[in-house]
């Protein structure tokens, strides 16, 4: 979208301790990010299509036992978690909400992986950490927040280890958003803070310039999108009234996500490259 300005990362992380609560509510398994589902036929719910895609992204990373990943914008836990449960890897987890950190440390806590799964207070534009001390980082659905995607691979290229894997999930425009589409769109982007739009064409370039090799950039807007914007618009019928009064007046909460179903040209991007070993 043209005209947008670059969303603040502390205007983010205010956002998402708003509405910390409201994400634990919407799913048990604490997934903050969009579903994919198989095929038109499955009728799976938000929560089962959130954890296929949390799935996906642990086939993609491929971490084994005790290898150590970097979570960009790690939500509140839920995906992190399940990386550690699934691949016995260890997670450290970066948000700019500190309601995320909180609620994502507790989430590892009662896993009983305390240990091993960690949740900081962090920007990614900027991490705190030296040069190759990950095997591989994700950004699940949190590039769309960032003012500047290149210099957010830069980062997660850097503490990458030689050969290690980045895998992340991006929206991005498919084709310009026709004008009647203009105004829905346009709100979504302002109220939910997305970041410059990005268009497939693009994604080689941005990772070549963090020193990043291309495995799969892979145009998943099928299987994700118009749904997760249905389902989520259900799901929204059917809040608990405290949650209906907490957020009742919060510009974000009154947008209705069904009306972007009928967006298709705003698309769902799975990303994979690594860090090429000289
Ligand atoms: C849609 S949520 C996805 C959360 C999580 N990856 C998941 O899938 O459950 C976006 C996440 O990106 C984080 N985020 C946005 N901008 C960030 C930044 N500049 N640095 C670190 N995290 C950021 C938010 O705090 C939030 O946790």
């Amino acid at each position: 979208m043209q005209g947008i300005k670059a969303p603040d990362p502390t205007e983010v992380g205010g956002f998402y301790d708003r509405f910390a609560q409201f994400s634990v509510m919407a799913d048990p398994a604490a997934n903050l990010h969009f579903g994919y589902w198989d095929s038109p036929d499955d009728d799976s719910s938000l929560a089962e299509a959130a954890a296929r895609l949390t799935e996906i992204m642990i086939d993609k990373a491929r971490v084994g036992t005790d290898r150590h990943l970097l979570d960009v914008g790690c939500g509140i836990g839920g995906p992190g978690v399940r990386l550690a449960q699934a691949a016995g890897a260890r997670v450290t987890g970066v948000t700019v909400s500190q309601e995320q950190v909180r609620l994502g440390n507790q989430r590892a806590a009662e896993a009983g992986l305390a240990d091993r799964v960690r949740f900081e207070l962090a920007d990614a534009m900027d991490l705190p950490y030296e040069a190759d001390s990950f095997d591989a980082a994700w950004a699940l659905e949190s590039m769309i927040h960032m003012p500047d995607r290149a210099r957010v691979l830069g980062e997660m290229g850097r503490v990458v280890r030689p050969g290690g894997r980045v895998v992340l999930t991006d929206i991005f425009e498919r084709a310009p958003i026709p004008e009647h589409k203009r105004a829905v769109v346009e709100a979504y982007y302002r109220e939910t803070l997305l970041g410059p739009a990005v268009t497939v064409d693009d994604y080689p370039g941005l990772l070549r310039g963090a020193g990043l090799m291309v495995d799969e950039i892979i145009d998943i807007s099928e299987n994700v999108m118009a749904k997760t914007m249905r389902e989520a618009s259900r799901q929204k019928a059917t809040v608990p009234a405290e949650i209906e009064e907490m957020h009742g007046d919060d510009p974000a909460y009154q947008l209705d996500p069904g009306d972007l179903a009928e967006v298709w040209e705003l698309g769902y991007l799975l990303v994979v490259a690594h860090r090429p070993v000289r």
